[in-house]
């Protein structure tokens, strides 16, 4: 199987191309690929696949000609991805599979379109959806947070300082409560004000990343209505780079950096 694997802020991607839509992959085949000792590593897998095949397509959005399939390293499926519909966006441009610099992908939460802006990527991610506070604990410490959906949910916890941030120990899923997030949750801790903020996340059906896109869009509009502000822009740190978010009455956008960095063929 011919694959290429690529990132955006140390969010690392496996990525598959199915021109004709017909190799459906099973859970264990993302989980054995994404695996980082016996597989080619990654923290989800974009099947790029025709987006007429997709049930995610939106009849008032602009024609998109490929359905991101995304795919936790666990295999399993997520609404959405902030930094992989970027990497999938700079792979479909590579491979010559759209031209222009504004491109549509359909996705399971909708179409996003994505621009280029120099060396980075831009995507119109829709608006956040603020849910009810919660917490998050671990090793009983426990966090007040906020529920937020891009999509995909999240719970975004302020943390009193960074030395509490680098300490945290999320090798392990934070403790949520399953009544508030009955699919799971992507965790994300947060320290500092808008307009700059750092965070550190435990993203469902992977483990702690470097970054998560969907979070620091969420995080970023936690942070603009900490300050009083329901628009803005917002820098997130994470632990593999920087990403830029601004809030705006209608959407967000998430602009960053997406690289492809190998081609191959896999034999597993
Ligand atoms: N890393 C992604 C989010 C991937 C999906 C997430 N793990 C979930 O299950 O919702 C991003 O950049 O947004």
């Amino acid at each position: 199987m011919d694959f290429a694997k690529g990132h955006g802020t140390g969010n690392d991607f496996v990525i598959v191309l199915d021109r004709a839509g017909t190799r459906p992959l099973e859970a264990a085949q993302v989980a054995a690929l994404c695996d980082r000792r016996s597989g080619l590593g990654g923290d989800g897998l974009l099947r790029v696949v025709p987006s007429e095949d997709s049930s995610a397509l939106d009849s008032s959005s602009p024609p998109a000609k490929w359905f991101m399939d995304y795919r936790n390293a666990d295999g399993s499926i997520a609404e959405m991805c902030g930094n992989g519909v970027r990497v999938f966006a700079r792979y479909l441009l590579e491979q010559g599979l759209v031209d222009g610099e504004e491109i549509p992908v359909a996705t399971r939460g909708g179409i996003k379109t994505v621009k280029v802006v120099g060396d980075e990527f831009s995507v119109d991610m829709g608006p956040a959806s603020f849910g009810p506070a919660s917490q998050a604990s671990i090793d009983g410490f426990e966090w007040p947070g906020q529920a937020v959906s891009m999509g995909n949910p999240h719970l975004v916890c302020q943390l009193g300082d960074a030395a509490e941030l680098d300490s945290l120990e999320l090798h392990h899923r934070p403790h949520y409560d399953e009544t508030v997030f009955p699919e799971g949750v992507n965790v994300e801790f947060v320290v500092g004000e808008a307009p700059h903020v750092r965070m550190r996340v435990h993203e469902r059906g992977v483990g702690e990343t470097h970054s998560c896109g969907t979070g620091a869009c969420a995080v970023a509009a936690v942070a603009l209505r900490r300050a009083g502000l329901d628009t803005g822009v917002c820098k997130v740190d994470v632990p593999g780079g920087t990403l830029t978010v601004t809030v705006t009455e209608s959407t967000i956008h998430l602009q960053g950096p997406a690289v492809i960095v190998a081609e191959g063929t896999a034999r597993i």
